[in-house]
């Protein structure tokens, strides 16, 4: 038999109102012990007494009845409504375990609505996303996902791969050598290529669902004292970012978090490029160039004060990126053409003028970049990895066709197990312990 868990599934430390979930076989009884009163009505709220086991009362409150397999685990579950003072919690605890009940792990609750399939491995992680969203795309990102976006669209792929199945297992039952290939050709050729095409869509969006989850990157990079941190502070709006007038005063890399069109952006102000002058320097230059490779998007800050050539900076920059000419306080911006598709910001970055237009560039770019499309994102490594390994199956699968129906039928059950992993139908002992200890004890 399972245990009984409970856990405070509201936010520890003072609170007007603390949650205390119940989950497991002895939830009733538990509540029954808890009141000393008839069990309250299914999902109705009842203000009761919570006693301890010696019959003293720690709190009254609200008590919920939540009999299996209407709950959120799919178990009996209860829920108490108590004050949110520690004594009150630490009190409820001790008497929960005198009845033989036990504190619950981070995801405890979740996993086991996941092993009553009340939902997915993909609708679990968005719930946990959920919990964790800080910005308005990352919530609205994680509630598609949580109500089964992704679920829908890898259970599609996965009945659509089944049909497929059994079409080439019907030929290697049944052979009928002289019209196999044929036959196949129609049974499997097009489905597998649509899967194939769709697959790769899902995997080409410019990681959009990771973006979103983790953080859009944009990189400042340029020559010593062009003012990148001068930049960055005035972006952040604080002095996050060291600034003085000596060559080479930024050797790390700093990174400010901020929120533009809803989304979560990272942005690293890095060590002016040059010849470095010592060890320490040459690690922040390397550091530098590895950021500005890695980043979604890179602005380039020169010092329009200055003769200094461009091309340098033109190198590292691509389409899609800006070119900042900043300190347009000492001299006007030079007459000059940017690279292709870079786009070009006189500003300055002390007085503040000319940061406003930027700050609106950026951020439509990034609402271009990570607005959600009709078709829903991947949003973690691991669902870049489960598609990436049902797609390689799926194109050896079609390149066995040609060879008859047998190794393309493997490939296929491969590419099927692939999805089943992703939503975790099939059991993957680790992965389920990866995804359920991200969450916080009480979910
Ligand atoms: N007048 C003027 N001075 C600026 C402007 N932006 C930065 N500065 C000055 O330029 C100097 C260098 O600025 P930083 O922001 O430290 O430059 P940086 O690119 O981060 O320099 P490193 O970290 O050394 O690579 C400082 O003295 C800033 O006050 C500007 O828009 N106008
Ligand atoms: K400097
Ligand atoms: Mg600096």
């Amino acid at each position: 038999m399972t245990d009984t868990i409970f856990a405070l599934a509201s936010a520890p430390g003072r609170a007007g109102v603390a949650v205390i979930r119940l989950s497991g076989p002895l939830a009733g009884p538990a509540l029954d012990a808890l009141t000393q009163r008839p069990r309250p009505a299914p999902r109705a709220a009842a203000l009761r007494r919570f006693h301890d086991d010696s019959g003293a009362v720690i709190d009254s409150g609200l008590a919920l009845w939540f009999p299996a397999p209407a709950s959120f685990t799919g178990e009996d579950c209860a829920e108490l409504q108590v004050h949110g003072g520690p004594a009150v919690i630490e009190a409820l605890a001790r008497a929960l375990e005198a009845l033989d009940l036990r504190a619950a792990g981070p995801g405890e609750f979740t996993r086991r609505a996941f092993e009553h399939g009340k939902l997915d491995l993909t609708e679990a992680e968005g719930l946990a996303d959920l919990i964790d969203a800080e910005t308005e795309g990352q919530r609205a990102q994680a509630l598609a996902q949580m109500t089964g976006a992704l679920r829908a669209l890898y259970e599609g792929w996965r009945t659509q791969l089944i049909s497929i199945l059994a079409a080439l297992e019907g030929e290697i039952d049944f052979p009928d050598e002289d019209d196999v290939p044929d036959h196949l050709s129609e049974a499997a050729t097009e489905p597998l290529d649509a899967l194939i095409k769709a697959l790769a869509a899902h995997l080409d969006d410019a990681r959009r669902g990771e973006r979103v989850r983790e953080g859009f990157a944009i990189a400042l990079i340029g020559a010593p004292n062009a003012g990148k941190s001068s930049l960055l502070n005035a972006l952040a709006r604080r002095e996050a970012a060291i600034v003085t007038d000596i060559p080479g005063t930024t050797r790390d890399v700093v990174e400010v978090r901020l929120v533009l069109a809803g989304f979560p952006v990272i942005l690293a102000d890095t060590a002016g490029l040059r010849e470095a002058a010592d060890r320490v320097e040459a690690e922040g230059v390397r550091r530098a160039l590895a950021r500005a490779e890695d980043a979604d998007l890179r602005l380039g800050v020169s010092d329009v004060s200055r003769e200094t050539s461009l091309d340098a900076l033109h190198e590292r920059l691509r389409p899609g990126d800006a070119l900042i000419l900043n300190k347009t306080d000492l001299a006007g911006a030079p007459d000059f053409a940017s690279p292709e598709g870079v786009t070009a910001f006189p500003l300055s970055a002390t007085t503040g003028e000319g940061v406003a237009a930027l700050e609106a560039w950026l951020e439509t770019a990034v609402r271009q970049r990570l607005s959600a499309r009709e078709a829903p994102a991947l949003s973690r490594a691991r669902h870049r990895q489960g598609v990436t390994r049902a797609l390689d199956h799926l194109t050896a699968a079609r390149e066995a066709l040609a060879r008859g129906p047998e190794l393309a039928a493997l490939e296929t059950h491969l590419a099927i197990r692939a999805l089943e992993g992703l939503t975790g139908r099939v059991d993957v002992e680790d992965v389920l312990d990866a995804v359920f200890s991200q969450f916080c004890i009480g979910k």
